[in-house]
């Protein structure tokens, strides 16, 4: 029986995805064993900066993706957020399972709605698309950068000067925390998720047929629509970490519903349009056209020198 052997970023979310979807695997029969190999990526060694002034996304994959070119692992199981819009050459998302619920979860101390929220509030986050939809809505609220893992931050809201913070809510519960310790979940409406928030994404090299065709059967349709229409809209859009940029596709028998922002990282401009289709690369090409535009593109670009000039 061939054995695999499955990366994992260290952290807890990490290996409990990981470990997830080793499990489906199992319960659907596929013919393998598997061994996890733990690698640990830049992403995960560099903590105390902001992340996206580091490089973003790529940071927590590109490790990974050597290791997959070198045989020396044969898939991953990533957040799909994480992932850079376009995989390089080789590489193929094999198999995308369900998604987790999408939204992002506000955390209080004393459980103080956000709305509720007294002004001059912190709020940790340090997500740019998070801190620009809040501070659209609560621009008398403060945001405070907030780093570490799921368990650390929500350690850091008891011991830190923290009010509230924002983590996504898959992550938590796929982690086990129990809905009780969130406050709130955001609507997708107040607070649009990042691409592919919720999803996970399998990668593996494109050339390995056995294991594409065991992976194939987990794959679950609708989350693979929506993934792949929000990933056309930030490939499109040119985003990666450094810009407030959400997406959100949700499925209906074969019409694809895409909302799609762009926003100034001081919430100053926000661009938000949503489009219907049946095709996730072309709603996904067709909403980025819309917002560029509106000026969407330009902005983003703009962005993009002033941080790379920093
Ligand atoms: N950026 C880190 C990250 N990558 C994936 C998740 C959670 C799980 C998911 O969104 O699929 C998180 C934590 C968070 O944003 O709170």
């Amino acid at each position: 029986m061939r054995k695999i052997i499955v990366g994992s970023r260290r952290s807890k979310l990490a290996l409990t995805q990981t470990n997830w979807f080793i499990n489906e695997l199992k319960a659907a029969g596929v013919p393998f064993e598997f061994e996890v190999k733990e690698i640990v990526t830049k992403g995960d060694q560099i903590l105390d900066v902001q992340l996206s002034k580091v490089g973003g996304k790529g940071l927590f994959v590109k490790e990974i993706e050597q290791a997959l070119y070198d045989k020396e692992i044969d898939f991953a199981v990533h957040s799909m957020k994480d992932m850079p819009a376009v995989l390089p050459e080789g590489l193929v998302i094999g198999c995308i399972p369900p998604r987790e619920d999408a939204r992002d979860a506000f955390i209080s101390k004393g459980h103080i709605k956000f709305a509720d929220l007294p002004a001059g509030s912190v709020v940790g986050t340090s997500s740019l698309r998070r801190s620009a939809q809040l501070l659209t809505v609560r621009p008398d609220i403060e945001i405070k950068w907030i780093r570490g893992n799921v368990d650390t931050r929500l350690a850091k809201l008891e011991t830190e000067e923290y009010d509230a913070i924002i983590l996504a809510a898959a992550g938590l519960k796929r982690l086990g925390w129990s809905d009780d310790v969130v406050t709130e979940f955001l609507s997708v409406e107040d607070c649009l998720p990042a691409v592919a928030q919720g999803s996970l994404g399998i990668e593996c090299r494109e050339d390995d047929a056995e294991l594409l065709t065991e992976l194939a059967k987990l794959t679950d349709n609708a989350t693979w629509q929506e993934a792949h229409a929000e990933r056309a809209f930030l490939a499109a859009m040119d985003g990666g970490c450094q810009v407030p940029i959400a997406g959100y596709a949700k499925t209906n028998g074969e019409e694809i519903t895409l909302t799609g922002l762009v926003a100034a990282p001081d919430a100053s401009v926000i661009y938000k349009e949503t489009v219907v289709g049946s095709k996730p690369e072309i709603i996904g090409k067709e909403l980025a056209d819309i917002l560029t535009k509106q000026g969407a593109f330009d902005l983003i670009q703009r962005v993009k020198a002033e941080q790379d000039a920093k």
